[in-house]
């Protein structure tokens, strides 16, 4: 990242103001999700923006966050400041990463790939979906030298996971993140109605389908018979017989960073970090798996506590602004990770779509940050939020 601020974005937006151009996509992130529906049919834009149920969960995730409304504090110099934030080992350039988000195939051609770029470009970590609609080798490169995570399904073939961990490792992958909330998929309507479930043409599939361990267990070649591969790949991506104990395995076969992506419970941190995990997203899988589920950020505080310094805190689940960055961070996390919003930017504008939503988002935290008295993210605590009043949310 270029010396300055992020907030730079906001005066390079106005100069080229002066020139008559604009932005294509807008400042205020909320837009995109209507922008999206209106360009994609609505089994893609429903895929994307869909969640479990009547959609309580996703409701509750905005509800969590927006209780807490932010205490600005003056005069307290924050003409330089530094959002760079260490992580599980490395240094990033602000507390963000981005999500693991499967099947990017559905929203624009060049996927993953392209959402991989716009990361590296800025030096945020991207998090490689298992479900990713291209190899995690050809995502690698786009990588270029920047951090590389790869998600895990943790399906119910092992051999599959362990040659996922082997050509992760292979391809520089250095942070693991194992996802615990999808062992089934959520009950999700409007994927139900419209009978849309992309997997099911086989978008994806890349990195199993391609997979030597996961090729062996096939009667025919993919190639031959994509409907049974298919299917294959239905019966193991998820496996709802696991169990704590089995975290064993994973330990032993990566030797990086392991996060549980998933984790709303205390107890389950401590389970987490008994296990020998290095760190846990506290997540409702963005309100797409159980409605009626609490707001993620409602169960970051007692998570992080449970924490204490024994795991690295992550969040997601609701993040649209500059200000839930920094509510997650005063409720306990290091770092957040951001999920549909750089989905919709792609669907909108590939690569460059992505760039734009990363940067608007980390301009706005920056300025929430400054605005609110704070020159770097590690001062920021519970002090510097407030209960909105009831019945104002
Ligand atoms: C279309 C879509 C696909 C997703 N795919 C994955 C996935 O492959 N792996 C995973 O761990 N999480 C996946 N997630 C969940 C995200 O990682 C993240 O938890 C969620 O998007 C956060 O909620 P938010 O986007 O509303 O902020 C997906 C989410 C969406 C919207
Ligand atoms: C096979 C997993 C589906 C991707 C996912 O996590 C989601 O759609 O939420």
């Amino acid at each position: 990242m270029a010396p300055g601020h992020w907030a730079d974005f906001q005066y390079e937006i106005y100069l080229n103001g002066l020139t008559g151009a604009v932005p294509r996509l807008p400042a205020d992130l909320t837009r995109l999700e209507a922008m999206v529906e209106q360009r994609l049919g609505p089994g893609p834009a429903g895929y994307v923006a869909g969640g479990a149920g009547d959609g309580s969960a996703i409701r509750a995730n905005r509800a969590a966050l927006e209780r807490h409304r932010i205490v600005p504090r003056m005069l307290r110099d924050v003409a330089e400041r530094d959002l760079t934030t260490e992580l599980l080992g490395a240094t990033l350039p602000a507390p963000l990463a981005l999500a693991p988000v499967g099947i990017l195939s559905i929203l624009h051609p060049e996927a993953e790939t392209a959402a991989a770029r716009a990361a590296a470009a800025r030096g945020v970590p991207y998090i490689l979906s298992s479900a990713s609609s291209t190899p995690l080798e050809a995502v690698a490169e786009a990588m270029g030298g920047a951090e590389r995570w790869f998600q895990l399904y943790w399906g119910k073939d092992r051999e599959v996971t362990r040659s996922f961990l082997d050509r992760a490792r292979a391809a520089g992958y250095r942070v693991l993140v194992v996802t615990l909330d999808t062992p089934l998929l959520g009950w999700r309507p409007r994927d139900l109605d419209q009978a849309y479930l992309p997997f099911l043409r086989g978008v994806g599939t890349a990195n199993y389908f391609s997979d030597p361990a996961f090729r062996a267990g096939l009667a025919k070649p993919v190639e031959e018979d994509p409907d049974a591969a298919v299917l294959h790949f239905v019966q193991l991506f998820g496996d709802p017989g696991k169990t704590w104990p089995d975290l064993a395995f994973l330990r032993e076969h990566w030797e990086g960073p392991i996060v549980l992506k998933g984790v709303l419970h205390p107890d389950d941190a401590r389970r987490a970090a008994e296990a020998g995990m290095d760190g846990v997203v506290v997540s409702n899988h963005g309100g797409r798996q159980v409605a009626g589920s609490l707001g993620a950020a409602d169960a970051l505080p007692a998570v992080a506590a449970a924490a204490g310094d024994r795991l690295t805190v992550l969040f997601d689940s609701g993040v649209r602004t500059g200000a839930d960055v920094f509510r997650a961070l005063a409720l306990g996390a290091r770092a957040v990770l951001l999920g549909r919003p750089y989905a919709y930017g792609l669907a909108l504008d590939g690569q460059a779509g992505v760039d734009h939503v990363l940067r608007s988002l980390l301009a706005e935290f920056d300025l929430t940050l400054a605005l609110s008295g704070h020159a770097t993210p590690a001062t920021v605590t519970a002090e510097d939020l407030a209960p909105a009043p009831p019945g104002t949310t």
